[in-house]
């Protein structure tokens, strides 16, 4: 067996509600078949080989508005983004396009995004224009597909297996292939538990405690 020599970290983020999650577990059971894990239920590990590589992969499903940005200071520290917006929702979409300007302002040019839309089996309610897409899309050299989550979880395999091997190559271009990063599972928990301990401090009084929601569960939600 090779030692594991490289790691690989992609982020999905979006506004709440887009199908982030539905998304990234789809995509982890039907890729890796169970071969997974789940730290956070936000945090999954897996590993995959590329050639002769074994290459451990990082996925990190967070909301660009939830809680939990402001412990994770990783958002924008990945090697490729999945930003993922709704069909059906102008406002997820306005979301994702500040996401993919965050991105590109704060991180190599050549790292790769795929902006995917989310909920295709309600087409007949889209409100995201197509036009709007396409301008984004070329404003910021990303890639694009849509998909539905809930009907056809091949559309993401395939969309998500091109941005990897699109990561893949930028890796190794850039020669940071080879570097063992710490897995985001290790920095979350690090990082909550920082802000659990401080937490307990500052309300060591008072009686009910406010906590996030965290479970090991990662098909916590069905589409
Ligand atoms: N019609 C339809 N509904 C979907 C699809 N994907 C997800 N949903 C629904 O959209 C809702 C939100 O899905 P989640 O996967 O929890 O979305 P999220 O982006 O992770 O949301 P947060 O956890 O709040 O950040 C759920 O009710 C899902 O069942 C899809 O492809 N089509």
């Amino acid at each position: 067996m090779k030692t594991l020599c490289a790691s690989l970290r992609i982020n999905v983020l979006g506004s709440k509600g887009v199908g982030k999650s539905a998304i990234t577990v789809r995509y982890l059971t039907r890729r890796f078949i169970g071969e997974y894990s789940s730290g956070l239920d936000i945090s999954y590990q897996s590993t995959f080989t590329h050639g002769d590589t074994p290459i451990k992969l990082d996925l990190l499903d967070v909301s660009s508005q939830d809680e939990y940005q402001a412990v994770c200071h990783d958002l924008y520290d990945a090697d490729a983004f999945v930003v993922v917006y709704s069909v059906t929702d102008k406002g997820s979409f306005k979301v994702a396009q500040k996401e993919v300007e965050m991105i590109r302002s704060r991180t190599p040019s050549e790292t790769p995004i795929l902006l995917l839309g989310n909920k295709l089996d309600l087409e007949h309610v889209r409100t995201v224009p197509r036009e709007e897409i396409l301008r984004v899309k070329e404003a910021y050299g990303c890639a694009h597909t849509e998909v539905s989550a809930a009907e056809c979880p091949v559309m993401i395999v395939n969309g998500i297996h091109a941005l990897i091997l699109d990561a893949v190559s930028s890796l190794g271009h850039s020669g940071r292939c080879i570097k063992r990063r710490r897995s985001l599972f290790e920095n979350m928990s690090r990082k909550l538990g920082n802000v659990f301990r401080r937490k307990s401090l500052d309300e060591a009084p008072v009686t009910k405690k406010k906590t996030f929601r965290i479970s090991h569960n990662a098909n916590r939600r069905s589409v």
